[in-house]
């Protein structure tokens, strides 16, 4: 199954309580038109957005929970619980925060659980290079650069994608290294490949409406 997502577009299907497409229906339209785009999957956060978009559109499925416990910094997919969520909701691929923020649960009990419980592949989400050597270590199917920029080590505003990480990755492991975050382009998106990316995933340049808005309001200033 990894192989069909091989050189592809993953497209993230994303918005939370707080965004105007908040809702698994109009998630589940944005997962429809991203494979009527060609899109090779789909990442999807929470039971109701998972569940509605494996009902009908027919790709694989990165699928998150996100969660943010009081006194702990990681938040994509947290625990067991919430990778059992995503598991029961449809999701082929699991991702999780494999970063070196403050967690509830350790890092390899988690991706023990999800590799031998649920028996099903692992996408470690992580800031730095020597993250995804651990992350591979541990037993992680795919390593990605989702959390470059968002965590207290990494945090400098960057506006482009992480292509220094990405590289490091590429060189050093022999999982597939997927390019996520701040690809807003479809040139970007090809560079990441040809960095070595195994695929490419973008979220708000295709499914927030909003964030696409903003850039094009602030490309309009003079
Ligand atoms: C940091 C974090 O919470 N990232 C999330 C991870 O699932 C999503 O909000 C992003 O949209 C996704 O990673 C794709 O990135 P971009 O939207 O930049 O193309």
């Amino acid at each position: 199954m990894l192989m069909t997502l091989k050189g592809g577009l993953i497209v993230s299907c994303q918005a939370l309580e707080d965004e105007p497409l908040h809702g698994a229906q109009f998630m589940e339209r944005m997962a429809l038109a991203a494979k009527a785009g060609g899109a090779a999957g789909i990442r999807a956060n929470g039971y109701a957005d998972i569940k509605a978009i494996k009902a009908s559109v027919d790709l694989p499925v990165i699928g998150i929970h996100k969660i943010k416990l009081p006194g702990y910094d990681a938040f994509i997919t947290p625990t067991k619980q919430a990778a059992q969520t995503v598991y029961d909701a449809g999701a082929e691929i699991i991702a999780i925060d494999a970063t070196t923020q403050s967690r509830p649960e350790k890092l390899e009990e988690l991706i023990a659980f999800i590799k031998t419980t649920l028996g099903t592949y692992v996408m470690a989400d992580v800031s730095t290079a020597q993250e995804g050597l651990r992350a591979q270590e541990l037993g992680c199917d795919l390593v990605g650069t989702t959390l470059s920029g968002y965590t207290q080590e990494t945090a400098d505003h960057m506006q482009e994608p992480d292509f220094t990480l990405l590289q490091d990755l590429v060189s050093t492991l022999h999982v597939p290294v997927v390019a996520e975050g701040r690809i807003h382009t479809p040139q970007q998106a090809k560079q990441a490949l040809l960095l070595g990316a195994f695929c490419v995933v973008v979220g708000g340049a295709i499914t927030r409406p909003q964030e696409i808005t903003r850039r094009f309001i602030e490309g309009m200033k003079t």
